[in-house]
């Protein structure tokens, strides 16, 4: 157990940790390892001045906070400087790639496969944060000493961290959530209520348990902050992107005018893409991400979505689980 009670910083060593994406995640993240006195911090995007080499030069850390679409640029802008070996890589991205349908963290393991990676992911609403709210989030690798590292990096009063060894199931929690928090919308956009609601949340669960464990996720982690935790904080909150996705489509607003509204990243656009595309080639039930594909695809509306999710055969609670 590592003891990172408030102001408990006097063992660490100082550490440099500099982030790629400079969106309002990468801002978000920046002011949270501020916190940190031991922490110097660099934010990098690719419109400034200095070069990445210059930005991660005796870095400890690197952090990805780029969207799913920026993920592979990224990695070949890294792949182009010296970065040792023994850099703990972060991934922060909540998404998919839409060919090879990795997660960002086996896309960063592929091109530096001698570097720790930790996925760092949870209910965090980046304005929230940028509030001085308190929150909490879960650092992930297969290297414990990796995710501890980034466990001491970020931990503070503000910001309760913990660490795991399911780095898939982390990163598919906040990824797969994103397609649960268009529906979310939807319903809250239609004021279908309470049971409603209720009843979309729960079933949203075990959907996403049966791509993640398809994906070599465990399905312990699902039931954790990074799983159930984001789907409740995303599919609750007007402030998701994803969710505003959903309760706009509810209002009768097209895909296009709600996405130049939002005029920023939501990343469940692309993952209900990929999502479903696994579905069909493995044969997975995803009733609820079906119904969002279709809707995005403009060929239901809002109200035919929920009634299409009603009307399926009747069936056992728990016949298909995988828990
Ligand atoms: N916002 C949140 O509350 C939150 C919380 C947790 C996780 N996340 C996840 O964090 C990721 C970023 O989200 P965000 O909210 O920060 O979105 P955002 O504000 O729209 O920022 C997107 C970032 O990605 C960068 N980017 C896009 N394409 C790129 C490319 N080809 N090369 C390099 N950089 C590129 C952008 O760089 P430029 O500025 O140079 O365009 C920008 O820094 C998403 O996967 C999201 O799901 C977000
Ligand atoms: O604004 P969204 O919908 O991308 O959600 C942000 C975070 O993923 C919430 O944890």
């Amino acid at each position: 157990m590592i003891n990172t009670a408030r102001g408990d910083r006097v063992d660490m060593a100082p550490v440099t940790i500099a982030i790629i994406g400079a969106g309002v995640w990468g801002a978000a993240l920046a002011r949270l390892a501020r916190q940190n006195p031991q922490a110097i911090v660099r934010l990098w995007s690719r419109r400034s001045p200095e070069s990445l080499a210059e930005a991660i030069g005796g870095a400890n850390f690197v952090l990805s906070a780029v969207s799913m679409k920026g993920v592979s640029d990224s990695i070949t802008r890294l792949a182009a400087t010296e970065m040792p070996p023994s850099t703990v890589l972060i991934t922060a991205t909540k998404g998919l790639d839409a060919q090879s349908h990795q997660t960002p963290s086996q896309m960063w393991h592929s091109a530096f496969p001698q570097n720790p990676i930790v996925v760092l992911s949870g209910p965090n609403l980046s304005q929230e944060i940028e509030h001085g709210l308190p929150a909490a989030t879960v650092v992930a690798s297969y290297d414990q000493g990796a995710a501890e590292a980034a466990q001491r990096l970020f931990a503070s009063n503000v910001l309760r961290v913990y660490a795991n060894l399911d780095p898939i199931g982390t990163e598919l929690g906040g990824t797969l959530k994103n397609v649960m928090a268009i529906a979310a919308g939807v319903c809250d956009g239609l004021q279908l209520g309470t049971n409603a609601k209720a009843a979309l949340l729960t079933r949203a669960l075990p959907e996403m348990i049966r791509i993640g464990t398809h994906l070599g996720a465990q399905a312990e982690t699902f039931f954790g902050l990074a799983g159930l935790g984001d789907l409740l904080a995303t599919c609750n909150s007007a402030l998701s992107r994803n969710y505003q996705v959903g309760y706009g489509l509810a209002q009768g607003k097209p895909l296009d005018r709600v996405l130049a509204e939002i005029h920023s990243t939501v990343e469940g656009i692309n993952t209900v893409e990929v999502l479903v595309a696994i579905a069909r080639e493995q044969q997975i039930p995803v009733p609820i991400a079906r119904q969002v594909h279709r809707l995005l695809h403009g060929q239901i509306t809002p109200q035919q979505a929920v009634r299409a999710l009603i009307d399926r055969d009747l069936k056992q609670e728990f016949e298909d689980e995988l828990l």
